[in-house]
């Protein structure tokens, strides 16, 4: 199985490339030209996401929701926010749920 870690490289390397020259990378250029053009990217990804999954095509797919993802994460860094921020909300989510399903259950004596 691929680590996490991967994220947390990528965050680096995302971190990097905003204040890299835009001429020098794919990212860079993203971040050079603003909120806009990476809401675009993230909606492009998005529609293609869905049209593989239509298509019942799995390793298109799994390219599309890469794309999308990594996407999302620039969008994430664009903000001043990153991965680790939506790990937490998954988290707390987690722990919400579980205190929602003990709350459903009779109170045992
Ligand atoms: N994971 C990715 C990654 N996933 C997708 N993409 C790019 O996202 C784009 C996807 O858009 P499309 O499929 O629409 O292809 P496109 O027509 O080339 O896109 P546009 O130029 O029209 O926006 C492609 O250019 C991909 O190369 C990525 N670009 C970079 N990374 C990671 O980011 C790192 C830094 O990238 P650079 O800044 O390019 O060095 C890389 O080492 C990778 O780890």
């Amino acid at each position: 199985m691929v680590s996490a870690d991967i994220l947390e490289r990528l965050d680096r390397t995302l971190s990097e490339r905003r204040s890299a020259d835009p001429s020098t990378s794919y990212v860079a250029r993203l971040f050079h030209k603003g909120q806009e053009a990476i809401l675009k990217k993230v909606g492009e990804e998005a529609v293609e996401t869905i049209m593989a999954a239509k298509d019942n095509d799995r390793l298109h797919l799994v390219r599309e929701v890469a794309d999308l993802w990594f996407h999302t994460l620039v969008l994430l860094k664009h903000e001043g926010l990153s991965h680790e921020d939506v790990l937490a909300e998954l988290a707390r989510r987690e722990g919400i749920s579980g205190i929602e399903e003990k709350a459903s259950r009779p109170k045992e004596d």
